[in-house]
């Protein structure tokens, strides 16, 4: 198992850098059960539903989300609803998974545990 990917930090985001492979995938999602791979306008994005009491706890988590993703530079793609927001990762520069997307969400769901 690879080691834990929440306590990690993202690289820089550059041109060029490597794809994720279908092993270090298969690997990290080992450690993001709750996570998704899907395709969107051809690109593969990390994604995960989050369920909420109401709209205000969707928004504050929206907002803890935002500012992990600043602290990074690395952004999500976030869909607020009431009781619900959807995150989804993905490299715009390399216009698939990276590293950076796996320790992202586990960093997400550690938002979520807290
Ligand atoms: C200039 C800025 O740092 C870059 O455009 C960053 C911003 N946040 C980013 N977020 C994501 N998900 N992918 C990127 O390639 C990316 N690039």
């Amino acid at each position: 198992m690879s080691d834990n990917l929440a306590q990690q930090h993202c690289e820089a985001c550059r041109v060029g850098a490597p794809l994720a492979t279908e092993t270090e995938r298969t690997d990290w999602l080992k450690q993001l059960p709750d996570w998704q791979i899907e395709q969107s306008d051809g690109i593969d994005r990390l994604t995960r539903q989050f369920s909420f009491k109401n709209f205000v706890q969707a928004l504050e988590f929206t907002n803890q989300v935002g500012e992990l993703a600043e602290s990074m530079a690395h952004h999500p793609a976030i869909l607020t609803e009431w009781g619900k927001v959807t995150v989804s990762w993905w490299t715009h520069k390399i216009k698939g998974l990276h590293k950076n997307d796996f320790v992202c969400a586990a960093k997400t769901d550690e938002l979520f545990k807290s």
